[in-house]
């Protein structure tokens, strides 16, 4: 597969399915190739999470205004918050010859493409939805409504799978390895294009 420039890599797929965990490692693997785009949240840090590094932890009146204002490629209420992806985020990663990846809901999917933002879109699936329940309760992060929430979501979220081409590629997260290796696979002419910058550079 050849690749001509650089373009926002997007992951989507239901709570507790795994993107974070896979999006870790890309970033342990390939530091330099990465720019992590930083998503606004009005949702409440959790125990570690820095504010510009994981989220932009903002409130609802603010990131009202700045949608209205047309300043994101995408933002959805997901569980009662807002998440969103200003466009001076995007904008920021490609500015520095990065790649950025957008670990976005399948609504913001929709945004992106609407918006007709170049990207490849990579849905994860969890391998069923006992072993989402499982993992979600596992991580321990959620309030039993939350989960629950997480978990009806994951119908319609699940749902997209039937829309004919609106995703690049699958990755089915059972086995962890397996998956990365897939995930791993797929990005990486994205990782060569973008090393063949710094070179010319
Ligand atoms: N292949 C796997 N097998 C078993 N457990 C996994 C696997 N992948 C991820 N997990 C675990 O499942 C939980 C949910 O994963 P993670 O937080 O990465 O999900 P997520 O899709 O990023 O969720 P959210 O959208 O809520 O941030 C974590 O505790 C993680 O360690």
């Amino acid at each position: 597969m050849s690749v001509e420039q650089l373009i926002p890599v997007v992951i989507t797929g239901p709570s507790g399915a795994g993107k974070g965990t896979l999006i870790d490692r890309l970033k342990k693997e390939f530091e330099g190739s990465f720019g992590f785009c930083v998503s606004h949240t009005t949702r409440k840090p959790r125990e570690g999470e820095v504010d510009g590094v994981h989220y932009y932890f903002t409130d609802k009146a603010s990131i009202e205004k700045e949608i209205a204002e047309d300043k994101f490629v995408e933002s959805a209420n997901v569980h009662g918050n807002y998440y969103g992806t200003s466009k001076k985020a995007l904008q920021n990663v490609l500015d520095k010859g990065k790649i950025c990846i957008l670990d976005i809901d399948v609504q913001g999917c929709e945004s992106v493409k609407k918006a007709k933002i170049p990207a490849k879109f990579i849905f994860i699936s969890p391998p069923s939805y006992e072993e989402l329940e499982k993992r979600l309760r596992g991580r321990g992060t959620e309030s039993e409504e939350s989960l629950q929430k997480r978990l009806t979501n994951a119908r319609t979220e699940m749902g997209y799978l039937d829309k004919p081409g609106f995703f690049d590629i699958v990755i089915v997260n059972d086995n962890l390895e397996d998956s990365y290796t897939k995930l791993r696979d797929i990005i990486l002419p994205y990782i060569h294009f973008q090393k063949s910058l710094v070179r010319s550079e």
